[in-house]
């Protein structure tokens, strides 16, 4: 049974009537809800439900959601090493659809760990265009990587900056922009009880202050004409509806737009914002609010006072502010030939296609990286594009990403796994497996034809190497 701080109750109070109020403790008596999201990068859809163990139900509000029940356990399936599926919470699911990404934008996931929004935005964009995705945390950003690689994601570039330092790389730069809110985490908890233990009123105000921290810069970031979405898991007003109204006096350039799928959740007091609240659909608490930038022709309404001040006062910092829109693959130097020569030898020995650039190498770490990159000098950046692998002395190693991100027909050998076999988890584990009979060298290791990673075959054994921080125990 889960106790949540009186405090809490009584700022509850004052936003639902009394009888949802004691539907809205109930619901403190049930499980929160549980779920996972299909990968439509590798073309995973329904039919591969009955081979995970869990009893799905769609989630109404994302085609590739399902429910799944307390106790089941699909992250420890080898499906979910091979990125078939994403464990999210199923609300959460309902921001990026909200957001409607299309392929070919350039979309921005500002506070994007540890990758629900950024997986699911990298989906929607079907490897055409461009995800940014920043984490201001380093360790949750390592997170972020590690999950936006095993879902296959090719144009991508992961940051690792706070937002206004961002800001200064990207202005007017993206389609659309997700700012998921640090927040209070009023509506996580039932998931996640340690975030009872953490609430205060003080927090509330703290983030509601650091949320009005970060909306300026990612107003900064997105085009006239783009769209925003600002989402929260709390319930304050605070830090949703007050929020929002307080970034509309200061930004009157901007609208509110009505949330694909509304009408599975509540109506919260600003038109078109939804609150997605436990008592009312199967899922915890969420606020979303849709936004769209005017579009510059018709932005003639110059900026509030306080936003005026407030710019002023930044701008002293800024000292790229201005800075005009550099393209990365315009700039980059050519591959020296014996390194691309090393690459191209391993993708005839390995594959059937060789990976197009630009490239760019990072020390000795070889990238594909998207024509659409701006020049990340001096940014922090910890994942760029796809990540093909290391030049050794004359060789070239294939990186995990490669593997992660092949789809059936590019590769040339392969070993395949039974999901329920032995011999995947002591793969996942990192022990070498006996395959005779097998042409040497680099192999794709598959579970149902899915790349879980790579092997290396001499003499009847598959060594294994899959990446040493990510194995089994
Ligand atoms: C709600 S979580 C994001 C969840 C993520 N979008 C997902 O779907 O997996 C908010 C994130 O904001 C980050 N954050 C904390 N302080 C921040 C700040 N000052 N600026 C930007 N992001 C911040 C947190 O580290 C956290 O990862």
């Amino acid at each position: 049974m889960i106790n949540v701080p009186e405090e809490f109750q009584s700022r509850i109070k004052q936003i639902l009537p009394e009888d949802e109020f004691n539907r809205f403790m109930q619901s403190y008596q049930e499980n929160p809800a549980q779920g996972l999201r299909l990968n439509p990068l590798k073309g995973v859809n329904p039919e591969i439900l009955p081979s995970i163990p869990v009893t799905p139900t769609p989630v109404p509000w994302c085609d590739f959601g399902y429910y799944y029940e307390e106790g089941q356990r699909p992250g420890k399936h080898p499906f979910h090493a091979a990125g078939l599926y994403y464990i999210q919470e199923p609300s959460a699911m309902a921001v990026v659809e909200a957001l409607q990404p299309e392929p070919g934008e350039r979309i921005l996931d500002l506070c994007a760990a540890p990758g629900g929004k950024a997986t699911q935005i990298a989906g929607y964009l079907r490897h055409e265009g461009l995800l940014v995705a920043n984490e201001i945390h380093p360790k949750r950003n390592k997170a972020l990587s590690e999950n936006l690689e095993r879902w296959g994601a090719r144009n991508i570039l992961v940051t690792n900056e706070p937002p206004d330092k961002l800001s200064r790389w990207f202005p007017e730069y993206f389609d659309r922009i997700v700012v998921d809110a640090p927040c209070s985490g009023e509506g996580m908890f039932r998931k996640l009880p340690e975030a009872i233990e953490d609430w205060s009123e003080e927090k509330v105000a703290h983030c509601a202050a650091l949320q009005q921290e970060i909306l300026p810069e990612a107003v900064k970031m997105l085009k006239p004409g783009g769209v925003m979405v600002y989402s929260t898991c709390t319930f304050s007003a605070e830090e949703n509806e007050k929020q929002i109204e307080t970034f509309l006096e200061m930004y009157p350039e901007f609208t509110l737009e009505p949330v694909l799928c509304a009408e599975f959740f509540q109506a919260a007091t600003l038109p078109h914002t939804v609150r997605l609240w436990p008592h009312k659909l199967r899922g915890e608490g969420h606020f979303i609010a849709r936004l769209r930038k005017r579009n510059s022709l018709d932005s003639a309404i110059g900026p509030s006072v306080n936003r005026a001040s407030r710019e002023s006062a930044k701008a002293k910092k800024g000292p790229d502010r201005g800075r005009k829109e550099q393209n990365l693959s315009a700039s980059l130097p050519s591959l020296p030939a014996d390194v691309y020569r090393w690459y191209e030898r391993f993708c005839q020995e390995s594959l059937n296609t060789v990976p197009q650039g630009p490239y760019l190498l990072f020390g000795d770490q070889l990238y594909a990286v998207s024509e659409e990159l701006p020049s990340l000098e001096r940014l922090k950046v910890t994942r760029t594009g796809l990540h093909l692998g290391t030049i050794k002395k004359g060789r070239f190693e294939p990186a995990h990403a490669l593997a992660l991100a092949l789809s059936p027909g590019e590769w040339k050998k392969s070993v395949d796994l039974s999901p329920d076999s032995d011999e995947v988890y002591r793969y996942l584990r990192g022990e070498s497996l006996s395959v005779p009979n097998r042409d040497g060298g680099w192999t794709i290791v598959t579970v149902s034809g899915y790349p879980i990673g790579w092997g290396k075959v001499a003499e009847g054994q598959l060594k294994n190497h899959y990446p040493k921080g990510l194995r089994w125990t």
